[in-house]
């Protein structure tokens, strides 16, 4: 995990001089705004980049800054400071060449309500010079039992498709989704990552927002944690939950019953060296909380198993994407 308390403007997964230019390249972006003569810094002074083949996900608390990145970065508003590249073009003077190879989903759809989702992918679709078939879209989103029902009277995951298929016509280079799994019962979501997952191998630059830590831990190749309008932390999943040595654990073991009793008698964990740790004991089994480190793990496997008899279970697990999202973030909403 890279913490950017020490290095704010750094994007990381710049670090290899040869590597591929991103499709989406941030440097050290702001974006203020007046409201009743206040000024509200959204973005200040955010740095990220997006790269083809990977998904790339913004995770934020609400207000945090995701929607205003993302806007700055499709070319809808104009940054206070900073640059944004988007395939090695300013989005904010993007040539219609550039806009033709970008495909954006919005968090409310943003779809027109009175036509039916038929009419308006023929509609986006004739926009192109080699736009996906129609029928494929329908088909792939499972959109054909309401492709003739007007917007309006979709429901909220109905419209998240519509506004996927939408922004999947033009076969984009780059794909900008704003929330993508919002409302969406657990088969469409499914459909959803499955193509999530299809343009991301097919080479596609995906670019997503999310409030569920669970979606991001399933599609992101990288993740940016934004407060405050700026990155906080950003890595892989894998790095950003790394325990290391001393990282938060939850350890469960439950005990076998003979050593249940002896447990009540004299519990192993009594020592200094166990001050800073929690521990609770429900029936036979024992939960630890706190930063275990890999001597103390062993310690107790080995009191767990010394009589010889095996733990019914015996469990640690890292801290989650949740977790680190907390601890960055704070508890404090915007
Ligand atoms: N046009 C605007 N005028 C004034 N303030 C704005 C404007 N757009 C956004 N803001 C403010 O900027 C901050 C960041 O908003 P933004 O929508 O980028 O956050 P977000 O991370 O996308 O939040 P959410 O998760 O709720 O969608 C918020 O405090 C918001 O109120």
């Amino acid at each position: 995990m890279v913490l950017n308390h020490a290095a704010p403007t750094q994007p990381a997964p710049d670090a290899d001089p040869g590597a591929e230019t991103p499709a989406l390249h941030i440097t050290d972006l702001s974006e203020t705004f007046e409201r009743k003569g206040r000024q509200v810094h959204a973005v200040n002074g955010l740095s990220m980049a997006a790269r083809r083949g990977q998904v790339t996900a913004l995770l934020g608390a609400n207000g945090a800054g995701k929607t205003t990145t993302l806007q700055c970065a499709q070319g809808l508003l104009r940054p206070t400071s900073g640059t944004v590249r988007l395939l090695d073009e300013d989005p904010w003077q993007a040539s219609p060449d550039v806009r033709a190879r970008v495909g954006v989903m919005l968090q409310d759809g943003g779809l027109p309500q009175a036509v039916r989702p038929m009419e308006l992918l023929r509609h986006v679709s004739r926009l192109y010079k080699d736009p996906r078939p129609v029928n494929e879209l329908i088909e792939l989103l499972g959109i054909a039992p309401f492709a003739t029902t007007s917007i309006r009277r979709l429901s909220g995951g109905q419209r998240q498709r519509v506004g996927l298929a939408a922004a999947l016509i033009g076969r984009p280079e780059v794909l900008f989704l704003d929330e993508p799994s919002a409302g969406l019962d657990p088969q469409s979501r499914q459909i959803v990552f499955d193509l999530i997952t299809q343009l991301r191998d097919a080479g596609t630059c995906i670019i997503l927002t999310t409030h569920l830590m669970d979606d991001a831990a399933r599609l992101a190749d990288y993740v940016y944690i934004v407060h405050h309008g700026s990155v906080a932390a950003q890595g892989t999943v894998a790095d950003l939950v790394s325990t290391e040595q001393h990282a938060p654990v939850v350890m469960t073991v439950t005990l076998a019953e003979q050593r249940a009793r002896d447990l009540r008698e004299q519990p192993p964990w009594q020592t200094d060296s166990y001050r800073e740790i929690e521990w609770t004991v429900k029936d036979r089994t024992v939960t630890l909380t706190g930063e275990l480190t890999a001597v103390q793990i062993r310690e107790i496997t080995e009191w767990a198993t010394a009589d010889n008899t095996i733990p019914e279970t015996l469990s640690v697990q890292p801290r989650s994407l949740e977790d680190v999202f907390l601890e960055v973030s704070g508890s404090d909403p915007r």
